[in-house]
């Protein structure tokens, strides 16, 4: 099934539409989680278990979305969070999709990971910028990156935490999608059944990962994609380690990848400016708590002191409404603007925000938000399975 973006009325039809533009190894690499893939289910099956109780008889004529979203304004309570190796789905991917967050007002956070660098992003895309650093092995090349950041104007840096190491994702696994990549008569057929995909991986130089380039693993080999990081990560960062990053880093610092409310204390004293509930999507540990679900006790632990994030499951408008209803101060998409830009690039991309923009909208008016901060939790109801 072939879908037009001007059928895409949801990120689930986005979906629908990259699934059918990929050969099926490369979209289950972006679409898949770790193991049982229990985590991925759940992340967005606690959004569909809570229940919103709307409020009537408010005049919701005009509905205002814009808020101060870490340190700075926002037309809406998100971000584009960071996302690796896009330009394998979608070549020049990663501008498309820092286009549109600037396009829609938002901050837009790019990966290690990402197949562009940090001052091809910083030229096209001259809106709200971060930089998601992993904490490399290569300290001389974390510097670097960390510093191109700084000259090139971006605002923040986020620092991923949940993945010491990485993940177990068994999609990757059965399709051979790996260093090196295993060519099965299986997964020949399903890149032979995507010829305009296969073509033009084969005809046109693959994308690489700039800010990778160099380190374990051919950066310039499609086969890398899932590679590279994944072997140069430091398992050995702690506290200690992010303190001295604060230290050297004179912007806003976000740290992503909390869900436990005992670590929230020592990574607020040491002066971080935010938090992101995450568990990567689903992507590293599975069976660990969905993100919603640890969200209270997040907030709870950080009293206030700093703006708290999530990420994991939004693909409703009515998601992140949710999400700020029991106190986060806004969401980072992932999958969602995923699904955008793999179905149709920057059109794609803007196609996936304007969705979720108009379901939180039309979630305001029927629950009767004027403003983001009418939205609390005295809107949300839990029912049980
Ligand atoms: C294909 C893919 C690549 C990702 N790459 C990164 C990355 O490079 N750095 C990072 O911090 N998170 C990365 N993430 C995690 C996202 O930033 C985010 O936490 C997650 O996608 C949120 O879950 P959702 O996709 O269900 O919305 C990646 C996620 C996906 C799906």
């Amino acid at each position: 099934m072939t879908l037009r973006l001007d059928d895409c009325y949801s990120i689930e039809r986005l979906r629908l539409a990259a699934r059918a533009r990929l050969p099926r190894p490369i979209f289950d690499f972006f679409d898949g989680g770790a193991e049982d893939e229990i985590t991925l289910r759940e992340n967005v099956d606690a959004f569909q278990r809570l229940r919103l109780s709307p409020r009537v008889l408010r005049d919701v004529s005009q509905v205002d979305m814009a808020a101060p979203f870490v340190g700075a304004p926002a037309a809406l309570p998100c971000a584009i969070g960071p996302t690796g190796a896009v330009g394998f789905g979608w070549r020049g991917g990663d501008v498309a999709l820092a286009r549109a967050a600037a396009q829609a007002g938002i901050p837009y956070a790019l990966s290690t990971s990402a197949t562009a660098s940090i001052e091809e992003i910083a030229d096209q895309a001259p809106g709200r910028l971060w930089f998601q650093a992993y904490i490399l092995q290569d300290k001389a090349r974390l510097t670097d990156l960390i510093s191109r950041a700084a000259v090139a104007g971006y605002e923040a840096l986020v620092i991923t935490v949940d993945l010491p190491v990485g993940g177990k994702r068994e999609r990757d696994l059965a399709h051979g999608l790996g260093f090196p990549m295993k060519l099965t008569p299986r997964n020949v057929c399903q890149f032979a059944r995507r010829p305009a995909w296969s073509l033009d991986m084969l005809l046109r130089r693959p994308p690489v990962m700039p800010s990778l380039a160099g380190l374990a693993g051919r950066t310039a080999d499609r086969r890398a994609m899932k590679s590279v990081a994944g072997r140069n990560y430091d398992p050995a960062f702690d506290l200690d380690d992010l303190a001295r990053l604060r230290d050297g880093w004179k912007g806003r610092l976000i740290v992503k990848g909390v869900v436990n409310g005992l670590d929230v204390d020592a990574i607020v004293g040491l002066g971080a400016d935010a938090l992101v509930v995450s568990n990567h999507g689903g992507r590293q540990l599975d069976t660990g708590i969905a993100s919603l679900a640890a969200l209270p006790e997040v907030l709870a632990a950080a009293r206030g002191r700093v703006p708290v994030l999530l990420d994991g499951g939004v693909r409703r408008g009515s998601d992140i409404f949710k999400a700020l209803a029991l106190g986060a101060a806004g969401v980072l998409t992932g999958r969602a603007t995923l699904y955008g830009v793999l179905a149709g690039g920057h059109p794609g991309a803007c196609k996936a925000l304007q969705i979720l923009r108009d379901e939180l909208q039309r979630t305001m008016q029927l629950c009767g938000a004027r403003r983001l901060a009418d939205i609390n939790d005295d809107m949300l109801r839990t029912v049980s399975p």
